[in-house]
C-alpha cells in the first residue's frame, strides 16, 4: 500500500513588541505582544505508520526526539484527546536555531497539529487547534495561526493584523542558551522605567510606515537578558553601528534581529555581525 506523506512548514517568529503587564497568580505573566513570521523555517514531514506509535527523527543531534520534543507532544495530545489509534512517522528538518527566542519548538508543534489534523483526517477547525496548542505552550497558538498578530493573555489570545511593511530581517544568535522560564523568573515589572507603546506599533503597521515601525520596536525582557548577557547588548550595538534601521531582541532572547529597508545595507550589517557570531541569517518577513 502506498503511504501518504505530507509536509508542513514551521516558520520562526519574531516579537516586534513584547510588553509585560503583571505577574499572574498561576505563575505566568500577562503580556501584550505583536508577533510576525519570518522566512527561516523548519520543515516537518509526516507519514502514516502501520502501527500505533509516534516516531520522530531529525537531521540534527542536539534536540530531544522523545516526549520532550514539542512536535512529539503535539502528536500525543491529538491521539489522547481524539482517541486516535493510528501511528505517525515524523521527520523534522531543523533549520531554526534552538532556544533562541524564535519559537522553533512551538512552530514545530503547530506544524504537527496542522499536519496530523490532515493526515488523520480529524477535521478540527483552526480555532480548536489553537486551543490545543495553548496546552503545549504560550507561543503555539500564534504559530498555528501565522501571519501577524496582537497576542494577549499569556500569549494565547490572538487578534490577526495586516502584514508589517516589507523589509529585510537580519537575525543573529550568540552562542549562549537562554531559558524563557529563567528570564520571566528574573523579570520585575516594577523596575521598568517605561513600556513600549502598542498603539504606536499598531498605527505604524496600519499606515505601513517602516520608520515608525522601527521607532516603535520594544521588548521589556531585554531588561533581564541584556543585563545578564552583555554579548547580546554588543550584538545590538553592532547592528545599530552597521546601519540597521531598527534593532531588537526577540522573545526572551538571545537572538537579536535588525530590520533594514534597503537591500544595499543588508550585506554591510551581515558582514559586521559575522565578526561577532557564527549564527547569522538573512530573512524576509512573511507576508
Ligand atoms: C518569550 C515568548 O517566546 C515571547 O513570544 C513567550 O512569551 C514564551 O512562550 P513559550 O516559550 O511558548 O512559553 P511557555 O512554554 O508557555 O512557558 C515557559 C515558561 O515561561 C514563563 N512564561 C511564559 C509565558 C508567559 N506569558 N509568562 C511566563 O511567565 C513561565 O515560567 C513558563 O513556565
Ligand atoms: N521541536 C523542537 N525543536 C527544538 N527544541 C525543542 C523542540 N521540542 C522541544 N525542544 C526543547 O525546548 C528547548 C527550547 O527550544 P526552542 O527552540 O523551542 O526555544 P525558543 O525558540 O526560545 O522558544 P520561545 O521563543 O517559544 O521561547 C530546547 O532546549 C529543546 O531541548
Amino acid at each position: 500500500m502506498e503511504m501518504t506523506k505530507i509536509y508542513e512548514k514551521a516558520p520562526a517568529k519574531i516579537n516586534l513588541l513584547l510588553d509585560v503587564l503583571r505577574k499572574r497568580e498561576d505563575g505566568f505573566h500577562e503580556v501584550e505582544m505583536i508577533m510576525t513570521m519570518v522566512d527561516v523555517a523548519d520543515r516537518l514531514e509526516m507519514e502514516e505508520l502501520p502501527r500505533d506509535q509516534i516516531v520522530l527523527t531529525s537531521q540534527v543531534g542536539f534536540i530531544p526526539l522523545d516526549e520532550k520534543n514539542l512536535a512529539f507532544q503535539a502528536a500525543r495530545l491529538l491521539k489522547e484527546r481524539y482517541g486516535v489509534t493510528r501511528g505517525v512517522y515524523m521527520h523534522l528538518d531543523k533549520q531554526i536555531p534552538v532556544a533562541a527566542g524564535l519559537a522553533g519548538g512551538s512552530s514545530d508543534a503547530a506544524a504537527a497539529l496542522r499536519g496530523l489534523n490532515r493526515l488523520w483526517d480529524l477535521q478540527l477547525p483552526l480555532s480548536e487547534l489553537e486551543a490545543l496548542g495553548a496546552e503545549l505552550g504560550s507561543d503555539v497558538p500564534f504559530c498555528i495561526r501565522g501571519g501577524t498578530a496582537l497576542a494577549t493573555g499569556r500569549g494565547e489570545r490572538l487578534e490577526s493584523l495586516q502584514a508589517p511593511p516589507q523589509c529585510w530581517v537580519i537575525l543573529a544568535k550568540p552562542p549562549i542558551n537562554v531559558s524563557t522560564a529563567d528570564v520571566y523568573g528574573k523579570f520585575r515589572v516594577n523596575d521598568l522605567k517605561s513600556h513600549p507603546s502598542i498603539p504606536d506599533m499598531l498605527s505604524a503597521i496600519s499606515r505601513q510606515s517602516f520608520p515608525d515601525m522601527c521607532a516603535a520596536l520594544g521588548n521589556v525582557l531585554e531588561s533581564v537578558t541584556l543585563h545578564r548577557y552583555p554579548e547580546v547588548k554588543q550584538i545590538k550595538d553592532c547592528m545599530v553601528r552597521a546601519g540597521a534601521d531598527g534593532v531588537l531582541m526577540s522573545g526572551s532572547g538571545p537572538t537579536v534581529f535588525g530590520l533594514v529597508s534597503k537591500e544595499i545595507k543588508v550585506a554591510r550589517v551581515y558582514n559586521a555581525l559575522r565578526g561577532f557570531c557564527k549564527e547569522v541569517f538573512v530573512a524576509r518577513m512573511l507576508t
